[in-house]
């Protein structure tokens, strides 16, 4: 489902070496405008034990990649897919990909406004 604006964000959160991967295939998709950011976070991937100096801890939180790719002429399902794809290892802890609706997009240099400001 699209929303009304025409305008959709796709936010992945992915291992961080598949972000090569992964900006390739936006590439290929039509879709090569991206932000990325740092995370650590948790979903099913199992919990790790570590030690430091002697003492035993638990790493629950991850580090991952966030992706936030905002698309207006490219179909949101086609970056899913492309993501999904280049992402995808098959072991737990491959990520997430979620699509929000954006209401509205301005570009700073021009102030367009709506999908031609994406
Ligand atoms: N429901 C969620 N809300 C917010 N962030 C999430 C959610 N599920 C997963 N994440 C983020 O995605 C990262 C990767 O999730 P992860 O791949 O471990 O779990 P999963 O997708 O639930 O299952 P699997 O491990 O089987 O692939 C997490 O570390 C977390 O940052």
């Amino acid at each position: 489902m699209s929303a009304d604006s025409g305008i959709e964000m796709v936010v992945a959160i992915i291992r961080p070496a598949r972000l090569e991967n992964v900006k390739r295939a936006l590439v290929e998709a039509g879709a090569p405008s991206l932000t990325v950011t740092n995370v650590s976070g948790r979903g099913s991937q199992p919990a790790t034990k570590s030690q430091w100096r002697g003492e035993e801890y638990v790493v629950d939180l991850h580090q991952k990649v966030k992706i936030e790719c905002v698309v207006a002429d490219t179909p949101a399902e086609d970056v899913v897919e492309a993501i999904r794809e280049a992402a995808c290892t098959g072991e737990p802890g491959d990520g997430k990909i979620f699509v929000l609706p954006v209401s509205d997009a301005c570009q700073v240099r021009t102030g367009k406004r709506g999908p031609d400001a994406v």
